[in-house]
């Protein structure tokens, strides 16, 4: 791969300075702050190297170091090379939502315009573009989407796919659906090259030109994408911005969460100034060591409290999360824990060490007994390099691996392909969508199995959205496709619009998209267990969900919380911890909740609701998750209807000393056990009449 040696610098700073005493030149001196910084990128070297490039290769693959300035700088570099011209937008992909909102916010300000003029992103729910935009960053799924109603991308002269590396399901499809629309732009190939005088329509008549495709991460193993596209060119800009220094345990840690608790008070203790993030699995684990930081703190002088933490995870409300990147009080230190949304892309004001424990939480999915695994794994060499990337933004940084080098050794690369270990149904419903009909015979980079392929396009057959031909022709497939939800969750919503109880399962649903609406301390298991019952619904969790979220908009409407958003979730968060409800996860759920309902109704649906009538919403629940009902057996156990497994009520059900006789489910989990969660109580003859289809006989047992 030839590589890019830093040469001399492009951009130029303005010399005429202001006086300094004039309002204009503090201004002034943050606008030289950040040309200055800019032209210290490794990348500002080989700028004019990269352009040439990109106007001479279609497709383009760039690996550089973390922090390099890749994701910021290139946008920009295309922008000033004329590749905005005429209209036309670079387009920017990231794997996470956070990091194209960051990134954005980062780009708009070093071009010193206002966010969504030139500078914009847009994610599912929050769109910032306007006609103006060029530069535009968001989420691979949401250039997917784009993509259904303008095949050709026809306002793109330029898709940038960044963080190629981590290999989410999304991206894997968009490069696909890049390497088609790239042929669809180019005329066929003439003496002149694939890129001249190409001109095609695009949806709205407007004339389309070739479409530039570049490929860049710090962690890629650029044969693999260089092969996929015939062997198209990889570049490599050298130099980091500043040095990470990596420090290993001496020894393994047999307890992971205790090793990172030790060393993020030695570092507040005896490590100069400079934040600290620390990479942990998921919510709970995040949520248990702010409660633990928070206890030891106490324990500390008290002019060595000043340590701040603050977290970063999927579910967590964006302006939540935003508040990790403000820098920490006078005198304070921030430590945020994350999951890996925080691994790649963005950059944290003011972080300096970074603590790794080296596991991630991955999903993994078995086709035919259609059930997920969420495990505790090792992370790969190439996300522990990211990790590490997180430091040494602003200056020289230390990542703290707690694990010894010879661990290290053993990981693998890179991670294993998302599209490989999940359920497809929704990536292949989206493929219909865009009119691509041989998924089995699709261009993947990986292929995934052709068990998963066949699981995913029976379920959809199933749901109503595919043809016993496995095509997309009917509404109800098309208003599926339409929903940015899973395709049972959005099926849900269809059959509630028709059985009157549209707003029990939007409520529903949005509750679903948590990880756990309840709180559940350890200390105080049973108290916890206490308040659950109050909310508790004999017939399901479903229900017991429902009345968590009306109780709580009761409470709201009887205090008649009027005013700022600040005032609501503080009377809100009492409400909760009264009540052992996750406050986060409830705030989570209503904002869920205000943007499907937002997209049911552009859709034309009505929200009703059933009133009281609960049998009906439980009817309408057998009807929506019928692929997902379990029986019980003669000593207690369960057997899952559709995959003949044998399962377990999870201990955090409300039926799970009940046991009733015939259930429906939405999850299928394998921990210490196979447990079901998140069910409702319904009769079985319901199956056979809601969804004869599949239950041809009058005996689902
Ligand atoms: N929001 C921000 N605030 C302050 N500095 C920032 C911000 N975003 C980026 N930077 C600076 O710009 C540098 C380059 O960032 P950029 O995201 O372009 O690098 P990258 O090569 O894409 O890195 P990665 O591979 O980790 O995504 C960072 O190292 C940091 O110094």
């Amino acid at each position: 791969m030839p590589s890019m040696a830093q040469g001399g610098l492009n951009s130029s700073v303005q010399n005429n300075k202001p006086n300094p005493k004039s309002p204009t030149a503090s201004l002034f001196s943050i606008r030289q702050k950040i040309a200055q910084h800019r032209k210290s990128l490794p990348i500002a070297s080989v700028e004019k190297r990269l352009i040439e490039e990109v106007q001479k290769n279609d497709i383009l693959i760039i690996v550089g170091e973390t922090g390099s300035g890749k994701t910021t700088q290139l946008p920009q570099f295309l922008y000033n090379a004329g590749f905005c011209q005429e209209g036309k937008m670079v387009g920017i992909t990231q794997p996470r939502r956070i990091a194209a909102v960051t990134v954005a916010k980062r780009v708009a300000e070093e071009c010193d315009v206002e966010l969504g003029q030139r500078v914009g992103y847009s994610i599912r729910f929050d769109d910032t573009t306007s006609t103006s935009t060029r530069l535009k960053y968001m989420t691979d799924g949401l250039l997917l989407r784009e993509a259904l109603l303008d095949p050709h991308l026809s306002r793109y002269s330029v898709i940038i796919v960044d963080e190629a590396h981590e290999r989410t399901v999304h991206t894997d499809v968009l490069l696909a659906l890049l390497k088609k629309v790239q042929r669809a732009r180019l005329k066929p190939v003439g003496e002149n090259g694939p890129q001249q005088n190409s001109v095609l329509r695009g949806c709205q008549g407007r004339k389309i030109s070739p479409l530039k495709l570049i490929i860049m991460s710090a962690s890629l193993d650029a044969r693999v994408f260089s092969e996929y596209f015939g062997g198209a060119k990889a570049v490599h800009v050298e130099g980091r911005q500043h040095p990470v220094d990596i420090l290993y345990t001496a020894h393994p840690e047999s307890d992971y969460i205790d090793a990172a608790l030790v060393t993020i008070f030695q570092i507040h203790l005896e490590e100069k100034v400079g934040d600290i993030l620390v990479f942990l699995t998921g919510q709970d684990e995040i949520e248990s060591v702010e409660r633990l930081v928070q206890e030891r703190l106490q324990h500390l002088p008290e002019d060595k409290r000043k340590l701040l933490p603050l977290t970063i995870f999927s579910a967590l409300p964006s302006e939540q999360q935003m508040q990790a990147f403000a820098p920490a009080p006078t005198g304070f230190r921030k430590v945020i824990l994350a999951t890996n949304i925080a691994e790649t892309s963005i950059t944290i004001p003011g972080i300096r060490y970074v603590i790794d424990p080296g596991f991630v939480k991955a999903r993994s999915y078995n086709p035919s007994k259609g059930m997920e695994s969420l495990d505790v794994v090792p992370a790969s060499k190439a996300q522990t390099l990211q990790r590490s990337g997180r430091a040494g933004r602003e200056g020289p940084g230390k990542c703290f691996r707690l694990y010894p080098e010879r661990e290290f050794e053993k990981l693998e690369d890179s991670t294993k392909p998302e599209i490989k270990r999940c359920n497809l149904s929704n990536v292949i419903l989206q493929l219909k969508a865009l009119g691509i009909d041989d998924i089995i015979g699709f261009d993947f980079i990986d292929k995934p199995s052709r068990g998963s392929i066949v699981k995913a396009l029976e379920e959809l057959r199933l749901l109503g959205a595919l043809t016993d031909e496995c095509k997309l022709e009917n509404p109800v497939g098309y208003q599926m496709s339409r929903l940015p939800l899973d395709p049972v969750y959005s099926r849900a919503l269809i059959l509630a619009n028709q059985m009157n109880c549209l707003e029990e399962m939007l409520i529903t649903v949005a509750v679903l998209t948590v990880e756990s609406i309840f709180y559940d301390p350890r200390e105080k298991r049973e108290e916890a267990r206490a308040s659950r019952n109050h909310f508790a619904s004999v017939e399901g969790d479903h229900l017991t969900y429902l009345s968590v979220y009306r109780e709580s908009d009761e409470f709201l409407e009887k205090r008649k919380v009027a005013g700022s958003e600040n005032k609501i979730d503080k009377i809100m968060k009492k409400w909760c911890k009264d009540n052992f409800v996750n406050s986060r996860s409830l705030k989570h759920a209503r904002d869920t909740y205000r943007q499907i309902r937002e997209h049911v109704e552009q859709m034309g649906f009505t929200v009703s609701s059933c009133g009281n009538d609960m049998l009906e919403f439980r009817r309408c629940l057998a009807a929506s998750f019928f692929l997902k009902a379990a029986q019980r057996q003669l000593d207690g156990t369960y057997r899952a209807l559709e995959s003949g497994e044998i399962v377990h009520i999870h201990p955090t059900s409300v039926l799970f000393r009940s046991k009733p006789e015939c259930v429906i489910f939405n999850e299928l989990m394998q921990t210490s056990k196979k447990y079901i969660k998140n069910l409702t109580i319904i009769d079985p003859l319901w199956l056979t009449e809601l969804a004869p289809h599949h239950y041809k006989s009058a005996e689902p047992v």
